[in-house]
């Protein structure tokens, strides 16, 4: 059921995912901002089922892997945190920095993720912190999954502020890694907002292939390459 496309397909593929879910984003946002009346809200609905419907037309089946994705490298399109195609991404838009075995993540958090009033639900906080976290061991080569997550809530998380979320591998043992990461606003990067630690563990490859058998592809991200 694997769908390959050439480079060049996906490209324009992904062009295209990445515009469709900025339109979606923005919808998201008028969604849970809106104070129409219900007639107005009624008509938002007949329109948003017709969406689903055209989008219905040709459906993954719930494990298999986007054609826009890249799943050698753990690349997701549609990632929660991340991705271009997700309208639930904030997004964070992240830089690897495999020589310094971090990575540095941007993003302004909307009403959609809304915890306490105008303040990042703790559980958004967590999945960036999250993110970094993994994330900074994959780029250096480490993959695995989150065996472990702490985070310490240490300032309140402001919506729409810019934020600075920044991982960092601190060992390897191994197939566990543990890494470090932590949040502050862009403006005051002083002031730690939220840090996390995690450990990090790469699966065995038997158990990988067991783990990723329903996607039907070769998925090496979260395997130790050691
Ligand atoms: C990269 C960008 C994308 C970011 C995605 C964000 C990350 C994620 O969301 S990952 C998804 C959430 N996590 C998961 O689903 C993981 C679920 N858990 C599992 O599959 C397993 O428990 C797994 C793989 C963590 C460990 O299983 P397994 O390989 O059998 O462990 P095991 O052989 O017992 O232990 C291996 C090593 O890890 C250590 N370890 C295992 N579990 C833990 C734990 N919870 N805490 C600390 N260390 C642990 C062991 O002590 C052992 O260490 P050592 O080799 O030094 O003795």
């Amino acid at each position: 059921m694997a769908r390959e496309l050439t480079p060049e397909q996906r490209g324009v593929r992904r062009d295209a995912v990445a515009e469709l879910g900025q339109a979606l984003r923005d919808l998201v946002d008028a969604a849970v901002r809106t104070e129409v009346p219900p007639d107005r809200l009624a008509e938002a609905t007949r329109a948003a089922r017709d969406l689903t419907g055209l989008l219905s037309e040709d459906l993954r089946e719930v494990h298999e892997i986007a054609s826009v994705d890249d799943p050698a490298t753990g690349e997701r399109w549609y990632s929660p945190v991340y991705g271009p195609g997700s309208p639930v991404a904030p997004p964070m838009v992240v830089q690897d920095r495999p020589e310094e075995r971090r990575c540095v993540g941007r993003v302004t958090v909307g009403k959609q993720h809304e915890g306490p009033p105008g303040l990042v639900h703790g559980g958004v906080v967590a999945t960036l912190l999250d993110h970094v976290l993994a994330r900074s061991a994959r780029a250096a080569g480490h993959g695995g999954l989150t065996a472990s997550l702490t985070v310490s809530y240490r300032r309140p998380v402001h919506l729409g502020v810019p934020l600075v979320v920044t991982g960092e591998l601190v060992s390897v043992e191994g197939r566990r890694a543990t890494a470090t990461a932590r949040v502050v606003a862009e403006d005051a990067p002083e002031i730690t907002l939220a840090e996390g630690e995690a450990t990090l563990v790469a699966l065995r490859a038997d158990r990988a292939s067991e783990v990723f058998a329903r996607t039907g592809r070769d998925v090496g991200a979260w395997t130790s390459r050691g």
